[in-house]
């Protein structure tokens, strides 16, 4: 077990009688990197405000490196000098040049400092040759790079980012996700972030907390988030996923309990040869690398899974097969917790 940094404990906020957070608790490590993710208005970026010390909070503790965090009524200056936030909005100075921006916040070190420091987070960050760029002039991901560049500049102890992915194109965003997470880990740096977006939760975190309605349903490695869901609304927080009945599963032959609610995901049934589960293809989205196919085994029982592009067509008739190993039961208490 490592060295917990930020611990929440029963964390609870109210903007005019109206309950955001209702009851939240986690707690994150040194050099760990946890992503909240959950829909929109479920509460995220007003649960990082709370850690962050942006907001007063109704009710709870959020503990810092052992120390309570003091909300903004109490202090002068609101937030907490060794915990960063980078918004979504990246704050830069767009009319300076990269270098300055990043100087920005060391500009109580010795210049001998600056210089060295400056330099370490342009090769950090993949920014050589654009220190002189103004942010104004730069790409959505070369602007990215620059705030996290400003944000690691002082050596922070938590890095708290606000959907910090949510505004580059998708090539640009599966670079940056690697170039994070490479950054975070070569600098042991311990990051909070939060994304409507589960593919960046999947790339990047080590824990990942699944919200809603301001609570934390799951907390768990992005491994057990996707193969062990605890309950359906988890599950389809990733597309395609299947939840299927005991009932429905008789039709592939797998006996369970009727009235138990299990998730398989779309790359866990495949089409086969053999003279196996009957069913129908009712629609197929190309999405490049695979197409995606709706596929009918009974009246009321669709399913999603994956096939090779252009490899079959509406109205085909195929044969499944369900990997029963890869089945995951919903509990009792859990199963009705859906999407609304
Ligand atoms: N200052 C405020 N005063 C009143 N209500 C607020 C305030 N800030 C946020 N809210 C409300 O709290 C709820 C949660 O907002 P929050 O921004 O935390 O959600 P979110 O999960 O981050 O959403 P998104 O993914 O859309 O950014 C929303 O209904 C929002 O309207």
């Amino acid at each position: 077990m490592g060295e917990t940094i930020l611990q929440v404990a029963n964390l609870q906020k109210q903007y005019e009688q109206r309950e955001i957070i209702k009851d939240l608790s986690f707690s994150i490590e040194k050099g760990e990197i946890f992503a909240l993710i959950g829909e929109s208005g479920c509460g995220k970026t007003t649960t990082l405000r709370c850690i962050a010390g942006l907001e007063q909070v109704t009710g709870g503790e959020v503990r810092f490196q052992g120390e309570t965090i003091i909300g903004p009524w109490d202090k002068l200056i609101a937030g907490h000098e060794d915990i960063k936030v980078v918004s979504q909005t990246y704050d830069l100075f767009m009319y300076h040049s990269v270098w300055e921006n990043i100087k920005h916040p060391l500009r109580t070190y010795t210049r001998e400092y600056q210089e060295y420091r400056i330099r370490e987070l342009l090769r950090l960050c993949r920014l050589e040759g654009l220190e002189d760029k103004k942010p104004e002039n730069l790409s959505g991901g070369e602007r990215q790079r620059v705030a996290f560049a400003c944000a690691l500049a002082d050596d922070p102890a938590l890095l708290v980012m606000d959907e910090p992915f949510s505004n580059l194109d998708i090539p640009i965003k599966s670079r940056l996700r690697r170039e994070v997470r490479r950054i975070v880990k070569e600098t042991n740096t311990t990051v909070l972030f939060v994304s409507h977006d589960t593919q960046d939760a999947l790339a990047i975190a080590d824990k990942v907390g699944v919200m809603k309605d301001g609570e934390l349903i799951q907390i768990a490695s992005p491994l057990a988030i996707y193969e062990t869901p605890q309950n359906p609304y988890v599950a389809t927080f990733f597309p395609h996923a299947n939840i299927l009945t005991g009932k429905q599963l008789t039709f592939w032959g797998i006996v369970r309990p009727e009235e138990e609610n299990f998730v398989i995901r779309p790359e866990h049934i495949r089409i086969v040869e053999s003279e196996a589960t009957r069913a129908e293809i009712i629609d197929i989205e190309y999405t490049g690398a695979q197409d995606v196919l709706e596929v009918r085994v009974e009246e009321g029982c669709h399913v999603y899974m994956y096939a090779q592009v252009h490899q079959y067509e509406i109205g085909d008739t195929v044969h499944l097969l369900l990997q029963e190993e890869y089945l995951h039961a919903f509990s009792e208490e859990n199963r009705n917790i859906c999407m609304v």
